[in-house]
């Protein structure tokens, strides 16, 4: 199939060192692909290689003539001071009719929202007013720097759900970088394990039992810390351990 993207053996400098090695990758329609990789490893180097933000030293980057992007990157800087509602901000930089800019809240679940302030938002209802930004371009790609930042596993399941919808939708493939091998097992038709170059990918099941990507988040690398250390969090803020510990306390007191 024809691919909307495509990076042939790029290589990608930054900082004077080299950051992406021959890294070779393609999405074609309505796929879902999630880019895997340890703090520093270059996943947002390459999504923006691949958009054509960032230069390539080798190699070549191709996409679809008149491929239509929905980008959301990974940090977006908002003065949370200035009072706009979320409708204003879906009209950034791009106007959108008030008719578009409500139904593509609705699209990601929080018609509520269109006129509260930005900054009252929760970090899930923020993700999805992204979301909805990205969307009112019409995307056929939409790419996503780890979308579910700051959210709890819940609202991350949550999250990833709802891009399985939009692309059963509208037919938009997905490119997306995430820490989370849980949820992302799930929703992702094909995994690309990156640590400067392509260490492994396929299927969540085939890359799940490769040893390349067991030596990357299972041996105490950065990446493995950092994935802990996302799990850790998450036993913490969940009910029952909690629950169970107070009650052992009354028992023994
Ligand atoms: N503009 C830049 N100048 C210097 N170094 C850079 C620049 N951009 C990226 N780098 C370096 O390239 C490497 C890859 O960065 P990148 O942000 O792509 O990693 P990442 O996998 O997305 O990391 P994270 O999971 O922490 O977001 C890092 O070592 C980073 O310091």
């Amino acid at each position: 199939m024809t691919a909307l993207v495509e990076a042939q053996n790029i290589c990608v400098r930054a900082g004077g060192s080299e950051v992406l090695h021959d890294v070779s990758l393609r999405v074609t329609k309505g796929e879902i692909v999630t880019i895997l990789g340890p703090n520093g490893s270059g996943k947002s180097t390459l999504l923006r290689a691949l958009l054509g933000i960032l230069p390539v030293s080798h190699g070549r980057v191709s996409r679809s003539p008149g491929l239509r992007i929905g980008y959301v990157p990974q940090k977006l800087h908002i003065d949370r001071t200035m009072p706009m509602t979320a409708r204003r901000f879906l009209s950034l930089p791009h106007r959108h009719s008030r008719a578009d800019s409500d139904a593509a809240l609705a699209r990601v679940g929080v018609p509520e929202v269109a006129d509260r302030p930005m900054a009252g938002l929760s970090g899930g209802q923020f993700q999805r007013v992204l979301l909805a930004r990205a969307l009112l371009t019409k995307p056929d790609l939409l790419v996503l720097d780890e979308p579910t930042q700051g959210l709890d596993q819940p609202g991350e399941a949550a999250f990833y759900r709802l891009i399985e919808e939009v692309r059963r939708d509208t037919g938009a493939a997905v490119l997306m970088v995430s820490h989370d091998l849980h949820v992302v097992m799930s929703a992702s038709d094909r995994v690309i394990c990156l640590n400067g170059h392509i260490c492994c990918e396929g299927t969540p099941r085939v890359v799940s039992n490769a040893p390349e990507y067991r030596a990357l988040f299972g041996l105490g690398t950065q990446g493995a810390l950092a994935l802990y250390q996302h799990a850790h969090d998450h036993d913490h803020t969940h009910d029952h351990p909690h629950d169970h510990h107070d009650h052992h306390g009354h028992t023994h007191a």
